[in-house]
């Protein structure tokens, strides 16, 4: 009798070589421990919870591990707090940049709610303009090291405000300079997206791209209204479309799918390709999953959505692109080709330009991924 051998279990160190496609990171909620200890020093800010580097970063892990979205966006007063003049944002952003180069990242799409940077006197503008100067400068800084990354920010407005036609506006005047489109960000019960409805049809009007995080905490209304009233291109988490998703008998969906059925929302979101800004341990933390294992990212890979990998807050979730990769590897069972598979998904969905995206699948990625499996 023979026995299919059992797939080679993918070590750290061939998994952070891995190119990787990043389509939903927070720049607020990415800061080093250290900078934001630095920042707090040199502007006086005197409200964080611990001194030292690791100390802290272990208070936002802790702390955003609360089981509730809204406890957890609680943890951003103390990051937004140190991004309040053009150095600081300058700063995050430009270290944003390395981090993710570093990891082996090539493209990201870091977001940030430019209203919530204005407290230090900053306009608008100004807070926009000093994140994408960081940004180029971590670029060139990590294309030294040589570590290329592509870097776009996403100009997001928070839901609960009523700052999103603005902020819309913006996300326009700056889209060739650096900014690839606009999302709402925030607690999500209580504040639908269609609340916004003006600044995406605005959005839409003027050809432009956008994300509705939808589906992380409230379920399948906010997906529904996210997609087909707002007209979201993508989906941020999206991980609630499981509830329009039954499989027959617990576990029993195999690799392929085979044992799932899909309600009319979930198979709209699957025939339309509709891209899921999946964020695993980000969704451990606020309930919004119950383990690795389980999380319905294996599921929605097998029955072919179109899934992406990321990491939502880095420092919140103490996590990294090789680290959400590596767990979906070593508790779901994730190979190589499901890590490419997922970082094209990734690419096909970016919010840069049809050839642009391309030149990146065909000359960074696959080839990259190329030399990882001639490695294994
Ligand atoms: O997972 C999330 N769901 C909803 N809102 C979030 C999440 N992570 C961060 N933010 C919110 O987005 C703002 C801009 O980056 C952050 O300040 C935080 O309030
Ligand atoms: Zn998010």
């Amino acid at each position: 009798m023979t026995e299919t051998p059992a797939p080679a279990v993918l070590s750290a160190a061939l998994v952070s070589r891995a190119p990787k496609a990043l389509l939903h990171d927070h720049l607020d909620g990415g800061l080093r421990p250290q900078t934001i200890i630095d920042l707090a020093n040199e502007s006086g800010y005197a409200g964080l919870p611990a001194s030292d580097a690791d100390a802290l970063g272990q208070w936002f892990r802790d702390s955003a591990d609360s089981g509730s979205l809204e406890r957890y966006l609680e943890t951003f007063s103390h990051t937004v707090a140190v991004m309040q003049t053009a150095d600081q944002l300058s700063r995050v952003a430009r270290e944003c940049a390395i981090d993710l180069a570093a990891d082996g990242v090539v493209y990201a799409e870091t977001r940030f709610a430019p209203e919530q940077h204005v407290a230090g006197g900053l306009s608008l503008t100004e807070v926009i303009e000093a994140v994408l100067e960081g940004l180029r400068d971590g670029e060139a800084e990590a294309a030294a090291a040589g570590t290329p990354i592509r870097m776009v920010a996403l100009l997001t407005a928070m839901r609960h405000a009523a700052k999103s036609d603005e902020i819309a506006e913006l996300a326009v005047r700056y889209r060739d300079q650096g900014v690839g489109g606009f999302d709402i960000a925030g607690a999500e019960a209580g504040f639908p997206p269609s609340r916004h409805l003006s600044a995406f049809e605005y959005l839409r009007r003027e050809n432009a791209h956008f994300t509705i995080h939808a589906g992380e905490a409230f379920g399948l209304p906010s997906i529904w209204e996210a997609i087909q009233w707002c007209g979201a291109d993508r989906l941020g988490h999206g991980v609630r479309i499981m509830d329009d998703i039954t499989v027959s008998d617990s576990d029993s969906a195999d690799a392929e799918g085979e044992g799932a059925t899909l309600g009319r929302l979930a198979a709209y979101v699957r025939d339309c390709r509709i891209p899921l800004e999946m964020c695993p341990t980000s969704n451990l933390q606020t309930g919004a999953a119950e383990s690795i294992a389980t999380h319905p990212i294996s599921l929605l890979k097998d029955l072919r959505f179109r899934v992406t990998i990321n990491t939502d807050n880095r420092l919140m979730s103490g996590t990294s692109m090789s680290r959400e990769m590596q767990l979906l590897v070593d508790e779901a069972g994730w190979t190589l080709d499901d890590l490419r598979w997922a970082t094209i998904n990734a690419m096909k969905s970016a919010f840069i330009p049809f050839d642009e995206r391309l030149a990146i699948i065909e000359h960074v990625v696959k080839p990259g991924y190329a030399a990882l499996s001639a490695a294994t």
